[in-house]
């Protein structure tokens, strides 16, 4: 049975996570993405005006899928296109024989523009995977079976390398229990039901419910219901939802509250030294906040905000799919 453990590498601010994964002989480096399900890649096939700086896939290795094609675009707008290859993929010593490699032909500028992203490999259910006519599945289902157990955990951290294990879980990873909540995946996402919400030193979580939520590696910040974003930032001095930088900013100087909210039986804490995610420019005065109010969408986004303080197992072993969280 197959197991094996690969490094998640931040890149500037958290902004993302990237592995080294092999497709057929070519390195890569990959933002491991739980909201989606399309392992897609820059390659010799993508046009040299979009493909300067990255590592590419070479084309030559694989064989061509007749027919198959793929498009994604993502929350953010952003998205590739392009043809698809079958091939060997190795991730931390997992080797996925016969993957869908998907060559990207088209770009746009938010990839190309991050050279330190030669693609994304989706770790959602692959009912989302958008190659057509025959839909492909992630690397993870193309290997469940031959792992050891039929689960992956994402560790990621704040400012260092964390790691995504496949097939085993590394209890040296997490401190005390992992709490397990049921998975609905019928919009094909890790979706979990997020209860109670609190701030700073009530610990409680006993506020209204944030309620459905999915958990994301593949985006930046932690998205919840306008309340409960509006009621966070009541306990920050100076704090504003400011449209035309895209959110919530604040003074710098702040010291942000803790955030808790309770999934399952347990109680899960965001430190506000996370939710204090960056400056807005270079003056260093106003920060924008990692905790925003979703765009009216009714899902909550638990995106690296949430996840890079927990240690979290996205699991299949059982009739129905589960996430466990446990602290680190
Ligand atoms: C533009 O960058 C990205 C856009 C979308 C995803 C997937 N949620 C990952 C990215 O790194």
């Amino acid at each position: 049975a197959q197991e094996g453990s690969v490094a998640a590498n931040p890149q500037a601010e958290d902004e993302a996570y990237v592995c080294p994964v092999t497709a057929g002989s070519s390195q890569l480096n990959l933002d491991f993405d739980t909201g989606s399900a399309d392992l897609w890649v820059f390659a010799t096939d993508t046009p040299s005006s979009e493909s300067q700086g990255h590592n590419l896939y070479d084309t030559s290795s694989g064989q061509q899928i007749d027919g198959a094609t793929w498009d994604i675009t993502y929350q953010d707008q952003s998205g590739s296109k392009g043809v698809v290859f079958s091939d060997t993929v190795v991730v931390g010593g997992v080797t996925a024989t016969s993957q869908a490699v998907e060559a990207a032909t088209s770009v746009s500028t938010q990839f190309v523009q991050n050279t330190g992203s030669d693609g994304l490999l989706g770790l959602a259910f692959s009912s989302i995977n958008t190659v057509q006519p025959q839909q492909q599945t992630t690397f993870f289902d193309t290997v469940a079976d031959s792992l050891a157990a039929k689960l992956f955990t994402a560790d990621l951290k704040k400012g260092e390398a964390g790691s995504y294990d496949f097939g085993y879980i590394d209890d040296s990873k997490h401190t005390g229990d992992i709490t397990y909540v049921d998975v609905d995946n019928s919009q094909g996402f890790w979706g979990f039901t997020a209860g109670g919400y609190s701030v700073g030193d009530d610990t409680s979580a006993g506020g209204d419910s944030i309620g459905s939520a999915i958990a994301d590696t593949g985006t930046t910040l932690l998205y919840v219901p306008s309340s409960v974003a509006s009621a966070y930032y009541q306990n920050v001095d100076g704090a504003e939802n400011d449209s035309s930088q895209g959110g919530y900013v604040f003074p710098c100087s702040n010291t942000l509250p803790d955030f808790h909210v309770a999934i399952g039986s347990g109680v899960f804490t965001v430190p506000g030294s996370y939710i204090n995610y960056a400056p807005t420019d270079s003056s260093g005065s106003t920060c924008f906040g990692g905790l925003q109010g979703g765009d009216g969408q009714s899902l909550s986004i638990f995106g690296d905000i949430f996840l890079k303080a927990h240690f979290v197992v996205f699991d299949q072993t059982q009739d129905s799919p589960r996430l466990g969280f446990a602290p680190q």
